[in-house]
């Protein structure tokens, strides 16, 4: 397979370089998860501009904060965004998907088999799995607030060591609300990566750590 010549023209444009080899494999993730959307409602993103300069872009920007054998969830995955491009840039992590909508997690699920990707997919509620499993890192993108993922993960601190959402302008207010009503409360929140996004440079694009205070967080403060 090569690469399309829209999908090399969008990544000039946006100044990305990767390496062909991971621009064919994300190549083929968007192409399966295209054909899934005209069944499912996955994504608006539907062109290579779209694709590269929000989605591709948003995990470029998460990837470098991953360090080597993290077991990462993403939680809300829906199209596999954040996700897949993340074990497709980073073979070096473990990456798992939770959608609680049956049929996207089944597309998901279809997705990754397609590719070929060691990627558990659960059907599931993110916060649910954490009775069960440990994440070193929950991902995110686009699925609820920040004092929402708060009350989520509040009973499943010991389950895991970091949240990392991507957010955009709105992020502010979120943070206001947060801690209005006391959900950053034992908690940090730290700005961990600003980028400019798409064409809109007056609109920023943000990632946010939030990690418990005190011992336990100990190594992100
Ligand atoms: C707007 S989509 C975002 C999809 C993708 N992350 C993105 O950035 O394009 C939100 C998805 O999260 C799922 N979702 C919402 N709350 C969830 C939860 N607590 N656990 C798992 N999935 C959840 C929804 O079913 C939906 O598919």
């Amino acid at each position: 397979m090569s690469l399309d010549p829209e999908f090399a023209a969008a990544l000039a444009k946006h100044s990305m370089e990767i390496d062909e080899s991971i621009a064919i494999r994300l190549q083929q993730f968007v192409q399966v998860m295209w054909r899934w959307n005209e069944q499912l409602n996955l994504t608006r993103h539907t062109t290579w501009d779209l694709f590269v300069g929000r989605d591709l872009r948003d995990c470029l920007q998460l990837a470098p904060l991953l360090e080597a054998g993290e077991e990462v969830l993403d939680l809300g995955s829906g199209n596999g965004i954040p996700g897949i491009p993340l074990s497709i840039l980073r073979a070096d992590i473990e990456v798992s998907l939770a959608e609680s909508v049956a049929k996207r997690a089944g597309a998901l699920g279809e997705i990754v088999g397609e590719l070929g990707l060691p990627v558990p997919v659960y059907g599931a509620r993110g916060e649910d799995l954490l009775e069960d499993f440990r994440f070193s890192t929950i991902v995110s993108r686009a699925v609820g607030s920040i004092s929402k993922f708060c009350r989520w993960v509040e009973p499943h601190w010991s389950s895991v060591d970091r949240l990392l959402l991507i957010k955009g302008p709105k992020w502010v207010e979120e943070r206001a609300e947060a801690r209005h009503i006391g959900s950053l409360a034992n908690l940090q929140l730290r700005r961990v990566a600003t980028y400019p996004l798409g064409d809109d440079e007056s609109s920023e694009g943000v990632i946010l750590q939030i990690w418990p205070a005190g011992p336990r967080g100990a190594r992100f403060a």
